[in-house]
């Protein structure tokens, strides 16, 4: 028997379960990143196995594109899909506004540019991720290994004038070495406590030259798809139009695929 799920998984199951309804037959997809966007393409394999989908899938990262292949999806290129309908992903933090913050799993440059390269996209989320104002979660910036002391510097500088609740920034670790992202790139987590103009700060941060990406996805996000534990599953459009409830079965959980 299978262990029980908790209540953060249980709530990511059932928005991944629940986004999962929007994918229709010869859909070209984007595939997020993360325990969230794992959750999906659990579901998003065991629909296609249920209903005999025919699916083109882009991954944003080396992992998520393994467990894609391992569950059986087609998986392709961006670059040979060209151009997608739909894209699922987590998120760290998203706003009213649906502005988010992403990159905690350090895979924000690839999941940014298959975002922009989508009609849709649609975040996966259960409730803790909902927040009035960005900027609790450290906010993380991608840059290249050359010369990172250097940026890093520049990027102190940057958050010497902005809007911010606080400066901190660390580089991030995997052991003894820094993070390296499927780009070959480095991470710098930037803790702000809060983001009061994140607009302006993502364009100062991408003056500077060493800095690839940031972690804020502003005016990108189309729809939220907010899991509760009790399988509850709550839509919020980026367009103001009401939320949309829903339902999802918790217990089917256990029946997806595993890798
Ligand atoms: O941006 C991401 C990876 O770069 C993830 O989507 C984000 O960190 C959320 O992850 P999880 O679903 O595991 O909470």
């Amino acid at each position: 028997m299978s262990e029980p799920l908790s209540q953060a998984d249980a709530g990511k199951f059932a928005a991944a379960r629940g986004a999962v309804d929007l994918v229709e037959d010869g859909m070209k997809l984007g595939l997020g990143t993360g325990s969230t966007a794992n959750w999906m393409v659990r579901a998003l394999a065991a629909r296609v196995a249920r209903e005999g989908l025919t699916l083109t899938c882009v991954p944003t990262s080396t992992r998520t594109g393994d467990l894609a292949r391992a569950l059986g999806l087609t998986v392709v290129t961006l670059d040979e899909a060209g151009w997608l309908d739909l894209t699922i992903d987590g998120a760290d933090e998203f706003d009213p506004a649906l502005n988010l913050i992403k990159g905690g799993g350090g895979a924000h440059l690839q999941e940014k540019i298959v975002a922009a390269a989508s009609d849709r996209m649609v975040v996966i989320t259960d409730p803790s991720k909902d927040v009035a104002q960005l900027g609790a979660f450290p906010l993380p910036v991608e840059i290249t290994p050359f010369g990172m002391g250097v940026t890093s510097k520049l990027i102190g500088k940057v958050l010497e004038t902005a809007a911010v609740g606080a400066r901190g920034s660390r580089l991030r670790m995997q052991g003894d070495a820094p993070f390296v992202t499927d780009e070959g790139n480095h991470i710098v987590d930037l803790a702000l406590e809060r983001i009061d103009a994140p607009a302006d700060l993502a364009a100062a941060l991408l003056q500077v030259p060493g800095v690839v990406e940031t972690g804020l996805f502003l005016g990108l996000c189309d729809a939220v798809v907010i899991g509760h534990p009790d399988g509850r599953v709550e839509t919020r459009r980026a367009d103001g139009s009401a939320p949309v409830f829903a339902r999802v079965d918790p217990a089917e959980a256990a029946a997806l695929p595993v890798a």
